[in-house]
């Protein structure tokens, strides 16, 4: 066992340590030799341009993706490299995902119980009990949506279905959260007030949060500690006060600020 996965068990601040992490998607190597921790409580925005692997990584520290080399590690759990692990994991990592990943004929509160789904059987045929319905109205609240509870997934406008997912992440009460993109389809001023109250809920339950967005404002406003990845690697790990147009422009060229994707990640040899 290397030095930084021993040290999450006795270093109580660390909640999830990645080292050395190499992964390939096809034949391509996105990450390459990544290690980096993530203190307890913490909230992390991880930004880079298009296609340089900040879903893969956030799949990678949810168990959706096995590490081809190195390793991940999360507090109270070890290294995610076991089917008991990887278990214990989803009890205690929650995902926001950039498509919301909802199911358009059911209510959104029966979309935001589908969190607990691993709580019983995939096709019981029994109501949800009263407690967990309440739960999920809970979560609803706390994104501004009960009043839609009853509403079919597919009748609600991209940000309502945002929210949804939001609150189906809020309803497992995770110790950790993960959020690909998590308001990316709402426009600027509810994405404004949805981050606030975003903030205010993880800091109530001092959940450790690694966010990836997109929207670099939405980064500083959020996030206590950006990482920029570059090229599969970190080129930008600090503060996010510190996030300056330097770092800004070290991780986006001008071609990708423009919107056309100069990263070519390393091919197999
Ligand atoms: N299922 C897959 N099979 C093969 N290659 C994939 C797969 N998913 C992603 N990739 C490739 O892996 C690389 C990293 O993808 P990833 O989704 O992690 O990037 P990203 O930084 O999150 O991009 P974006 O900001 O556009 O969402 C890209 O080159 C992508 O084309």
């Amino acid at each position: 066992m290397t030095a930084s996965v021993r040290r999450i068990g006795e270093e109580q601040k660390l909640a999830i340590v990645v080292e050395q992490l190499t992964l390939r998607r096809g034949k391509v190597e996105v990450l390459r030799d990544l290690s980096l921790s993530f203190r307890e409580c913490s909230v992390t925005a991880v930004v880079g341009p298009s296609g340089v692997g900040k879903t893969t990584l956030v799949s990678a520290i949810n168990g959706l993706l096995l590490p081809e080399k190195g390793r991940i590690a999360v507090s109270g759990i070890g290294a995610l490299d076991n089917p008991a692990a990887l278990k214990a994991a989803r009890h205690r990592i929650a995902t926001i995902f950039q498509d919301h990943a909802l199911i358009g004929r059911l209510s959104a509160i029966d979309n935001v119980l589908l969190g607990l789904a691993d709580m019983r059987h995939p096709l019981s045929p029994l109501p949800w009990p009263g407690e967990l319905r309440l739960r999920a109205a809970e979560a609803l609240e706390q994104v501004g949506l009960l009043d839609k509870a009853a509403v079919r997934a597919d009748q609600l406008s991209g940000g309502e279905r945002q929210r949804v997912g939001i609150a189906r992440a809020l309803i497992r009460k995770p110790v950790i959260l993960l959020g690909d993109e998590p308001f990316a389809s709402v426009d600027p001023v509810l994405a404004q007030r949805l981050a606030e109250n975003f903030k205010s809920l993880i800091t109530k339950h001092g959940i450790t949060v690694i966010l990836v967005l997109h929207q670099l404002q939405m980064a500083r406003a959020l996030a206590d500690r950006i990482v920029g990845l570059s090229g599969g690697r970190i080129a930008f790990d600090g503060p996010a006060a510190e996030f300056d147009a330097d770092a800004e422009a070290r991780i986006f060229s001008p071609a990708q600020k423009a919107g056309s994707r100069a990263f070519q990640p390393q091919e197999e040899m």
